[in-house]
């Protein structure tokens, strides 16, 4: 029985460019990644969304303005919690990135994203996320750096996907 862990990972997006953070701490260190992390109690899944994007680079953006465009799941060898995690979209937002204790973001071109120096699982997903593909990606690793076996697919509706996993 796997211990499931909820996080969020938002993606801001304008002129075919978009919004990366590098972290600068903690799980992911050095990784350039999406912002978003754990819920805090009693806050819904678009607030933490809303909330670590503001804590991590400065940006707002309204909770009606994200859109789910994907589910990702990450198990690792010999632990037994699941990290599932809701990605968000939006194009609307407020404010000018700026770098924050926990991120350094910067504006990459949709076609020049810095996979090398990302979580392998980003490779096989981002590409549903750029072709505006909804999608569930399910990644069991063998330690941070190594992929032991993956699922991808592309969704029709994420509503349809929560449905069929009640
Ligand atoms: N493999 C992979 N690919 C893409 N994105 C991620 C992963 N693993 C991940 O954890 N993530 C994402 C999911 C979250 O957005 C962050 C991790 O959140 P984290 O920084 O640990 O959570 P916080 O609540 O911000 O943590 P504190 O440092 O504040 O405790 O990476």
């Amino acid at each position: 029985m796997l211990l499931k862990k909820v996080y969020t990972l938002v993606f801001i997006s304008k002129d075919q460019q978009i919004l990366l953070g590098l972290k600068k701490r903690g799980f992911g260190v050095n990784k350039w990644n999406g912002f978003g992390g754990k819920l805090e109690p009693n806050e819904t899944i678009v607030e933490a969304a809303s909330r670590e994007l503001k804590e991590e680079c400065c940006i707002r953006v309204k909770t009606t303005d994200l859109k789910n465009i994907g589910h990702l799941e990450f198990t690792f060898e010999g632990d037994k919690t699941m990290m599932e995690v809701r990605v968000f979209g939006s194009k609307l937002f407020e404010g000018i990135p700026r770098e924050t204790e926990e991120m350094l973001p910067k504006w990459f071109p949709c076609n020049n994203i810095p996979f090398d120096d990302m979580w392998p699982d980003d490779r096989i997903w981002f590409p549903y996320m750029l072709k505006g593909q909804l999608f569930y990606g399910r990644f069991h690793y063998k330690d941070l750096d190594t992929i032991l076996n993956y699922h991808i697919e592309e969704l029709k509706s994420m509503e349809e996907f929560y449905n069929r996993n009640l």
